[in-house]
């Protein structure tokens, strides 16, 4: 039996369905890997028996990744599946950030008992006039899974588009509308936008990048969008431009003690992956890439281990070893195979960054002093006997 610790709501009905062999279980210390939504996991002392986490979404800031892959443990997260939500509610809050949408509602509760409202409604109306879409200039940063559908739809509400990513996948290079019109530098994107939109994930080199600088290149009464994270953007200079009025609106999923006090905002409680289709499909994929590791070995979509996949685990025997992409790793461990006579049927071995994975099916069981051997490795991290 496997066990599993879940950490937040992963679904909005408390439905996790790993399936037959599984059980889930209420002390982290008694699981064999966690899954996971938005829960800080810095500073959390990892008991020894996770062998991987899966967060349920995109973004990964909220867990120390290469700390746990020192730990020979599997951080994965889940590409793409919350995509979709995200890129609607950012629609949504282009559109009503540039109507009075929300101030007209508010217009007709604050007047629920006024009997002439319907005449008095047509008078009103003048206060909550806005400005459309089409045309107007939009930049998006990061052209990942949200913001290459973000680019996309701006393009079919008929707005001119302007994209800047360095990093941009091949995958993601292929799926942009060919109207989107890459740049090369943050200044180039910014200069005179009407709306800007932020897709990047939060690491050291995207915190604060949307500050002063960045913002007096817009044009006056610009709008900016935050649904990424918090870190990206540098809160006094975004509240500095709400007030001198460089930007007339600001959209924002991070109630940070800072964004609640700003003039002229949407500030949402997190929502941007908030719909049962997002967290059921964040759900079905983060479960089925923890139970090919916990079955198999195999890795997909990890944020600190390499992609490595050698299909089910159908040999005597299945041994996978985390250690650090550093030379003569995989000598010492056919040295030690070799010196207990273990006849390899397969091996691979993959790295990614400063981490590298190594799995090999044998044709019989390895004897347990071959596995010790094998975690005294120097630079091994964790040694699996898959099977
Ligand atoms: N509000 C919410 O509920 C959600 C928020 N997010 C946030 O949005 C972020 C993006 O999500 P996805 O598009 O799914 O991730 P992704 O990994 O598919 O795309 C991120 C893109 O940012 C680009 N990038 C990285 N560093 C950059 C830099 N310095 N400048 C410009 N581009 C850079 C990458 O090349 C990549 O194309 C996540 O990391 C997460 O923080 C994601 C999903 C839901
Ligand atoms: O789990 C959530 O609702 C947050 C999703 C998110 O922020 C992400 O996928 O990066």
């Amino acid at each position: 039996m496997r066990r599993i610790k879940t950490i937040d709501d992963i679904t909005k009905d408390g439905q996790v369905e790993f399936g037959e062999g599984y059980q889930i279980v209420s002390e982290a210390s008694e699981a064999d890997a966690i899954l996971m939504r938005s829960t800080d996991l810095h500073g959390y002392e990892l008991p020894p028996s996770i062998r991987a986490i899966a967060r349920c979404g995109a973004g990964v800031n909220n867990i120390p990744v290469e700390e746990y892959a020192r730990q020979g443990v599997v951080v994965f997260n889940s590409p793409g599946a919350n995509a979709n939500a995200v890129k609607e509610i950012v629609i949504a809050m282009l559109i009503l950030s540039s109507r009075g949408v929300v101030q007209s509602m508010e217009w007709v509760r604050a007047h629920a008992d006024d009997p002439d409202i319907l005449v008095d409604a047509e008078k009103a109306k003048k206060a909550f006039v806005g400005h459309e879409l089409k045309g107007k200039r939009i930049g998006v940063v990061g052209l990942g899974n949200v913001g290459s559908k973000v680019a996309n739809a701006c393009v079919d509400l008929g707005m001119d588009v302007f994209g800047y990513d360095p990093f941009i996948s091949v995958e993601h290079a292929w799926a942009l509308s060919q109207s989107v019109q890459r740049v090369g530098t943050l200044e180039d994107l910014c200069r005179n936008c009407d709306y800007l939109t932020l897709h990047v994930p939060s690491k050291p080199d995207t915190v604060g990048i949307i500050g002063a600088d960045q913002l007096g290149l817009l044009k006056p009464g610009a709008v900016l969008i935050n649904f990424a994270r918090e870190t990206i953007i540098d809160e006094d200079a975004v509240d500095a431009a709400l007030r001198g009025g460089r930007l007339s609106w600001f959209s924002c999923d991070f109630a940070t003690p800072k964004t609640v006090r700003m003039p002229n905002t949407f500030i949402t409680t997190h929502s941007g992956a908030g719909t049962g289709e997002a967290e059921a499909n964040c759900a079905d994929m983060a479960i089925s890439e923890l139970k090919d590791y916990l079955e198999n070995g195999n890795i997909a979509n990890s944020v600190n281990y390499p992609s490595c996949s050698m299909g089910k685990a159908r040999a005597a025997s299945r041994i996978a070893c985390l250690h650090a992409n550093v030379p003569n790793m995989i000598g010492q461990i056919t040295a030690v195979l070799a010196h207990d006579n273990a006849n390899v049927q397969r091996m691979v071995n993959e790295s990614a960054g400063e981490n590298a994975y190594t799995m090999f099916d044998t044709d019989e069981h390895l004897e347990s002093k071959t596995i010790e051997a094998l975690k005294e490795i120097p630079a091994v991290y964790r040694v699996r006997v898959i099977k």
